[in-house]
């Protein structure tokens, strides 16, 4: 299948198929339902839909906030008997499977079988790389990873990458309709196993187990660093231009050459740390501690509204700065 076979362009899609509905596939819906998409699921395990249903409800009065965009109702999500019924009629398949390579070998090579030719389909895998998983399907060139966040209605970052055997008119696709979508894209050329946002993540994930590990740090202590630390102003610069202004007016090249040399003392460290039992019972029971008591609901709706006052407030101080900039050029 090449490029110019494909009739339907990204920004045309009108109904998408998302393949599991826990956690990540039921937020990718909410959001497509939100953007004004018609959503069909599917998800084989009892009680599914009622789930997914829940998480739609809880997320909407947020995305409500934020703007819907026209036509966007609830009413647009059709949960399907079968997975084929599922991606049969679909512009766009998001499988949110469980985190299984063999499934997800197996789950994408029947979707591939089931899905109109012309579809791309994505899978929201947080590590395996494309190459592994598209093994078993008879059309490889449309499938590509569409690495989300957590919650996808929310989060807007997506990571787009294919396999070995995915063609490059999937990937560039892919990337148009989640822009389309009203995602923020990066597209990664070569497959790098975690993609790049979780090798960023899993690195400050590795080194809070390992203080754990050590009776270094608290779950409290960890999770407080980074919420009234770092974390702050990852929000809005990342860790290079963050340690670019680290540098005073040395920028970059000075903050290097000064902590350089001591930064190595905490490198020696990075090994990964062994995930025993030990570690794994104080890692959930130091969490417990922290949530306090908070159900699931109460902490998600928290998260929910933190999340769309700091975007809010980024928003409002770019829309400041451009009419600065407009006022300054007059
Ligand atoms: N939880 C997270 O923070 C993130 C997860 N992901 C990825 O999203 C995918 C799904 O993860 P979660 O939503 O967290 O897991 P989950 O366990 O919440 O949901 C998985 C869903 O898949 C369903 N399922 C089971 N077998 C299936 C099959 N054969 N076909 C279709 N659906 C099936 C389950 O019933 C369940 O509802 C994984 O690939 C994971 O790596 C990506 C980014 C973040
Ligand atoms: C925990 N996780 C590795 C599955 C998380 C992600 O892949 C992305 C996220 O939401 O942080």
């Amino acid at each position: 299948m090449t490029e110019q076979s494909r009739t339907l362009a990204p920004q045309d899609v009108r109904t998408v198929a998302c393949v599991g509905a826990g956690v990540i596939g039921g937020g990718w819906v909410a959001h497509f339902l939100a953007r004004g998409y018609r959503v069909v699921a599917w998800d084989p395990a009892p009680g599914a839909e009622r789930a997914l249903r829940d998480l739609v409800s809880a997320a909407w009065p947020s995305l409500a906030r934020l703007g819907l965009a026209e036509g966007a109702a609830t009413a647009n999500l059709t949960v399907a008997p079968t997975l084929a019924e599922a991606v049969a009629g679909a512009d766009f398949v998001q499988e949110s499977a469980p985190e299984r390579l063999e499934l997800k070998v197996s789950l994408l090579a029947e979707i591939d079988a089931a899905a109109p030719p012309h579809v791309v389909v994505a899978s929201s895998t947080s590590g395996y790389p494309m190459t592994r998983m598209q093994v078993e399907a008879s059309t490889p060139g449309r499938l590509v990873v569409g690495h989300p966040f957590n919650p996808p209605y929310l989060v807007p970052l997506v990571e787009v990458v294919g396999g070995e055997r995915t063609e490059r008119w999937a990937v560039e696709w892919a990337s148009d309709f989640y822009r389309a979508a009203g995602k923020s894209v990066i597209t990664m050329d070569r497959e790098l196993p975690g993609f790049i946002a979780n090798r960023i993540q899993e690195a400050a994930w590795r080194e809070a187990l390992h203080m754990v590990a050590n009776d270094e740090a608290t779950v409290e202590q960890i999770d407080l660093a980074m919420t009234d630390g770092p974390g702050l102003r990852w929000a809005f610069f990342g860790p290079c231009l963050t340690f670019h202004l680290a540098g005073g007016e040395g920028g970059m090249a000075h903050m290097l050459d000064h902590f350089g040399p001591a930064l190595k003392y905490p490198w020696t460290r990075l090994a990964s740390p062994e995930l025993t039992a030990e570690l794994r019972d104080a890692m959930v029971a130091g969490t417990d501690e922290v949530v306090s008591g908070r159900s699931n609901t109460e902490l998600i709706a928290q998260r929910d509204r933190r999340m769309i006052a700091v975007m809010r407030a980024l928003a409002e101080v770019a829309a400041e700065e451009a009419a600065e900039r407009s006022e300054a050029r007059t």
